[in-house]
């Protein structure tokens, strides 16, 4: 299905926004007079009866499909889907190899260039639980990060506040992005950054004039969920999360409604989903591939050939980190997911306890060949000794 960003304008109020239209189940178009120009960015104009009408049409509908897809992945569900087909099965393997078996494959394509290291936390370096406050990553998987960052830079990209985030992980060494990467900061004074990188600190300032509004909306949300019971909202700074894991699954359409009633009042917010929650965040363009993009230009690879980054992520919001690196044609995405799905990741790993056994190999690897190279170089400094 095309969906083109089509600008809406009522003459009226001198009202303009921009939608995206799914154009071929469109409710907006019925009569091909009605149908949008081919050409994007177009303005066609619309009552705005009827453009409230037909946003309503588009948002319930929404509200089904996020149901619908939480539904489809919660273990109960996956337990009475039907195994897929042997053809299917190989496909999908095909398309997303483990990273673990492939592991040589991929250090071969990052020889002679630096690699660089983005983990996402919840899903990734933490098993899913169902009290996001008591989401701790082990300290094997602590120790395995802490021996990363010594070879690789190495920044956690989370959807959760910085602050949170890093009280999980208490690695100073590293770079946090926390709100889905619109709150960066780099290691702690004291760790050496790589020649040519910059300090970090970064908060797109776009974002921050979202401060007021989030707490605004975090407290609505608050009041309106209260009844529902297992509902959890969490205030990640520039965005909120609304956690459906606890709440009977019976009740997550009505669960659904309550978010989507606060966000009415706040059409400068948008809505994303993620494993059993739904995230409220600023229509700013920014997410976790903007901040991979970001923090490769702090650490001076802007424009470079001779980086390897690799992100590990799990949910959907880690896909803008996927794409990119797909789109510049450098490094990989890694999907940490038990079952096929579909994703711009080239490769995958089942479970956290995964990834720390690939990030454990990694640092293997390195050390191999940081070996062999100081070994090699000693011989060239006998064979010059002696013949000279
Ligand atoms: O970008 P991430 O680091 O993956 O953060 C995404 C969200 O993760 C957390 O929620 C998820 O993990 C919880 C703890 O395991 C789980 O209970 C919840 O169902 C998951 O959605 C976090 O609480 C959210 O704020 C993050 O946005």
């Amino acid at each position: 299905m095309t969906k083109p960003n089509v600008v809406v304008s009522d003459t009226k109020s001198g009202i303009s926004m921009a939608i995206t239209v799914a154009v071929r189940n469109s409710a907006l178009f019925t009569t091909a007079s009605q149908k949008p120009p081919a050409v994007p960015g177009t303005y066609i104009t619309i009552s705005k009866k009827k453009l409230l009408q037909n946003l309503e049409i588009n948002t319930g509908a929404k509200i089904n499909s996020w149901v619908d897809s939480m539904r489809a992945s919660s273990p109960t569900h996956l337990k009475s889907t039907p195994p897929l087909s042997s053809d299917d099965q190989s496909s999908s393997t095909l398309h997303h190899p483990s990273a673990l078996d492939m592991f040589e494959q991929i250090t071969n394509a990052s020889k002679g260039k630096q690699i660089v290291m983005f983990l996402d936390y919840d899903g990734t370096l933490s098993p899913i639980v169902e009290d996001p406050d008591r989401a701790f990553m082990s300290d094997a998987m602590r120790a395995a990060v802490r021996k990363l960052a010594r070879y690789f830079p190495t920044a956690i990209v989370s959807g959760r506040c910085r602050d949170k985030v890093y009280s999980f992980v208490r690695l100073a060494e590293l770079y946090y992005a926390g709100s889905h990467g619109m709150d960066i900061k780099g290691p702690s004074k004291g760790y050496k950054h790589k020649k040519g990188a910059q300090a970090v600190l970064f908060q797109p300032d776009a974002a921050n004039e979202f401060l007021p509004m989030i707490d605004e909306v975090y407290e609505a949300l608050l009041e309106k969920t209260k009844s529902t019971e297992g509902a959890k909202v969490e205030n990640n700074k520039f965005c909120v999360s609304v956690h459906f894991r606890c709440v009977d699954e019976k009740k997550w359409v009505e669960l659904a409604q309550q978010v989507k009633s606060v966000l009415k009042d706040y059409p400068k917010l948008r809505l994303t989903q993620g494993r059993k929650v739904l995230e409220i965040r600023p229509t700013i363009k920014w997410d976790k591939g903007k901040a991979l993009e970001f923090l490769l230009e702090s650490l001076g690879y802007a424009n470079r050939k001779d980086v390897f980054p690799v992100y590990i992520g799990d949910d959907r919001t880690d896909e803008d980190a996927f794409k990119v690196l797909k789109e510049r044609r450098q490094g990989f995405g890694i999907l940490v997911s038990k079952t096929p799905k579909e994703t711009s990741a080239s490769y995958s790993l089942k479970e956290p306890s995964e990834v720390k056994d690939f990030l454990q190999r990694l640092v293997q690897w390195k050390r191999l060949c940081l070996g062999r190279q100081s070994r090699v170089r000693r011989q060239l400094e006998d064979i010059n000794a002696i013949s000279g």
